[in-house]
């Protein structure tokens, strides 16, 4: 099966430089993705789109939230978590888009876990650390003896978290406003029902300190749908 997308120049379009690295991850998705049970077995010919372009989607909103959070932070470089990263989705296209951010891809199983130690190593990315964890065992106060050594020196929490097809918001909201540190970000992929999910969440994120949702149509490339993004400030 070959990706409907693999003769167009888009990917490299839209991917600039990390299209290169991201084709090595595509190659290996196409061979290893569906009988390692990284992705279905209807992916196959839309790696691209769906999960490659899909996740690069949240790239530009990244680099905004990242500036704002510079100007805060007194110059420090903003550090990022991806949450329930499974085959790398969005962790790993980011952290190929961004490579002077240092990325931490949070997964607890561990088959997934061996994948994505072999994506990083294979795909040469040096910004990107795999934490084996639930997202409970990196809040900051409760981080887990064994991933202590992984995360940053007095590690207060990540600036940014990002996610995609973890929870929805009522549960999402209590797994990653703990380990977002103070005026942190969630940016997440979300799908066309997140107006519904942000009002059933309403009580959650009184609790968690969730501001300013912001819901915004995300382009994922010409002549392709566009997906969404939602951006939550932590309190
Ligand atoms: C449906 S998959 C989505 C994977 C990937 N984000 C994607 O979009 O393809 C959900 C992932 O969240 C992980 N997960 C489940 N509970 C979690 C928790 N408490 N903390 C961190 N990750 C969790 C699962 O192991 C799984 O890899």
């Amino acid at each position: 099966m070959t990706d409907l997308l693999s003769s167009s120049p888009l990917p490299r379009e839209v991917l600039a430089e990390a299209y290169e690295p991201l084709a090595l991850f595509h190659a290996k998705l196409e061979k290893e993705g569906e009988p390692r049970g990284i992705i279905g077995p209807r992916d196959v010919d839309i790696i691209w789109e769906r999960h490659i372009l899909n996740s690069a989607a949240l790239v530009p909103f990244l680099w905004e939230e990242m500036e704002d959070l510079r100007s805060v932070k007194g110059g420090r470089e903003p550090i990022i978590g991806d949450i329930g990263s499974g085959g790398g989705f969005p962790g790993i296209i980011v952290a190929a888009c961004m490579p002077d951010v240092p990325v931490y891809l949070v997964e607890p199983m561990e088959r997934r876990v061996e994948w994505l130690h072999e994506v990083v190593a294979e795909l040469g990315l040096t910004n990107v650390t795999v934490v084996r964890a639930r997202a409970q065992e990196v809040t900051p106060g409760h981080v887990a003896g064994n991933v202590k050594s992984l995360l940053p020196r007095g590690f207060r929490g990540f600036d940014i978290a990002t996610c995609r097809a973890v929870a929805p918001m009522t549960k999402l909201t209590g797994m990653i406003f703990p380990l977002l540190a103070s005026g942190g970000k969630l940016v997440t992929l979300k799908g066309r029902s997140v107006e519904a999910e942000l009002e059933k969440a309403a009580k959650e994120m009184k609790k968690y300190g969730a501001v300013h949702p912001h819901v915004y149509e995300a382009p994922v490339g010409e002549g392709l749908e566009p997906t969404r993004v939602l951006v939550v400030n932590k309190k």
